[in-house]
């Protein structure tokens, strides 16, 4: 078993001020994997006078040296490839292949995207007179969920190193694993001490002391709307900056005249990542005309979803993250049956021949109304809603018909409905045809969605305090 009480302060692995032993358990198994510890006040502090006493020497090195070690971060990121593939399988339970492919190289993926934003990104700039300057803006604690651990450090840690912060990482305490071997790679590259620290722990202990420390400057979040409301408060007090990237009810919205393999895709999109996904399309609308066709097609799709052991390699889904998770899924399982949608694939309890590990069958429902709870939770399993429409307007109402506004989903071949009905969603993304957004695209919602953009030149913004001199012109 993994033993990984210590954390990383000041460039140093040291032990907790106090032992606080936490089980991770692998959710494939229900066995504990690893011991890591919950940090305390002592810990919380030792960590943030780091980055504070680091802060000048770093905000004042050359973008030059900043941007050589987040160069380095990457080739040593790249020989880790496998460890963290593991720890990711073992915390959260992505197949090894989801967990080497997706999960390992959303972290490639978004460094090379702030790498070329950097190329571009003005730190100074004249403005008449005056000179507008980008400075960083100091310590951040960064907290992160375990849906997409490393896709999430990785949106947050390296802007925040690119652009001159200095910071404590809290990783969700259900999937450390994969922090702890980013904060190795940090050691590996060879950051100036107090740039980058970690400390494990729990919301309302190491989470919330971060939130509310007086010298932290900023608080990046990803998370639950309920934990970026709880954050936002603590934060109050000190006027910290927020920002926060929270969950999402996605609409997809398929027009009659969409292209065939659209609801297929919307299905198997929902299921990824065993629909763990903030931007998940969990709510699938359909054209009248075009419903009985979809039915049977997303129920095929959902038939045909293999799941399985995240040892095994595959395009399977794995199981959902916990015990927790997997009894509030099955809640809304029974809720959504209860109140009188139809289920058209999947249900309640595990998928045959299962019977360990937090495994969920895909499950879609047919003619969910708008009042059902299915319709306006985040279920954060493979659940899809499917719901009819009439009408262009009634659908944009229905898509917007939620606290959420993260990522909506419009299919459709007409260019001139698509674009229309993109301006109309209130989201901070809208993703049409089944195209994905290009790397260094701004990611982040409206609404409960959250108030933050992450990736590329944004994502390096959100780090930024804008400063304005006057009387000493640009030359
Ligand atoms: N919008 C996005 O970019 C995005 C991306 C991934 C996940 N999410 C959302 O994250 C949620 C799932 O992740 P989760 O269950 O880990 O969320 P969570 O809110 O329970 O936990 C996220 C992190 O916040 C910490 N935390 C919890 N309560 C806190 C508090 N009171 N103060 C400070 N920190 C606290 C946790 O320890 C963890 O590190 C879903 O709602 C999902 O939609 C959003």
């Amino acid at each position: 078993m993994i033993e990984k009480r210590q954390f990383y302060i000041n460039g140093q692995w040291v032990n907790p001020a106090a032992a606080n032993d936490l089980d991770v358990i692998d959710p494939a198994t229900e066995e504990v994997c690893a011991v890591i510890s919950l940090g305390d006040q002592a810990d919380t502090d030792a960590a943030v006078a780091a980055a504070r006493a680091a802060f000048d020497g770093w905000a004042e090195t050359p973008l030059a040296e900043r941007v050589a070690l987040l160069r380095k971060l990457g080739e040593v990121y790249n020989t880790r490839r496998d460890d963290m593939a593991e720890a990711i399988r073992m915390e959260m339970g992505a197949p090894i292949d989801l967990a080497r492919n997706g999960q390992w190289g959303s972290g490639e993926w978004h460094l090379a995207g702030f790498l070329e934003a950097l190329e571009n990104f003005e730190f100074e700039v004249e403005m008449g007179a005056d000179r507008i300057r980008k400075e960083p803006i100091g310590v951040c604690a960064l907290i992160t969920p375990w849906n997409w651990p490393m896709n999430q450090v990785v949106l947050k840690a390296i802007p925040a190193m690119a652009v001159g912060c200095t910071m404590v990482l809290k990783p969700s305490e259900i999937a450390p694993l994969s922090s702890i071997v980013f904060a190795e790679i940090v050691d590996e590259a060879g950051f100036p001490p107090g740039v980058f620290n970690l400390v494990n722990g729990d919301g309302v202990g190491v989470g919330s002391q971060l939130s509310s420390h007086p010298d932290v400057d900023m608080v990046s979040f990803t998370g639950s709307t309920r934990a970026g409301i709880a954050i936002s408060k603590a934060a109050a007090d000190t006027l910290k900056r927020v920002s926060l990237e929270l969950g999402g009810k996605g609409a997809n919205v398929i027009f009659a005249d969409a292209d065939e393999k659209a609801v297929k895709r919307g299905v198997i999109h929902c299921m990824n990542n065993s629909g763990q996904s903030c931007n998940a399309p969990t709510r699938m609308m359909v054209e009248r005309s075009a419903y009985p066709k979809a039915l049977e097609i997303a129920k095929a799709a959902a038939e045909a979803t293999q799941v399985g052991p995240t040892t095994q390699s595959g395009r399977h889904i794995g199981p959902v993250v916990s015990e927790v998770q997997f009894n509030k899924i099955q809640g809304l399982i029974e809720t959504g049956i209860k109140e009188g949608a139809t289920v058209l694939a999947g249900g309640l309890g595990r998928p045959e021949g299962m019977n360990k590990g937090y495994f969920v069958r895909p499950t879609v429902f047919a003619d969910v109304t708008p009042d059902m709870t299915i319709y306006r939770e985040e279920i954060f399993g493979p659940v899809l809603s499917i719901t009819p429409f009439d009408t262009e307007e009634q659908a944009v109402e229905m898509a917007n018909d939620t606290v959420y506004g993260l990522t909506n989903y419009v299919q459709t071949q007409d260019d001139e409905k698509r674009l229309r009905m993109a301006r109309k969603v209130r989201s901070g993304m809208v993703e049409t045809n089944g195209i994905g957004r290009i790397q260094g695209s701004p990611f982040g919602g409206y609404k409960q969605s959250g108030n933050g953009r992450e990736g590329g030149e944004w994502g390096l913004e959100e780090f930024c305090e804008t400063k304005a001199i006057s009387g000493v012109p640009m030359g």
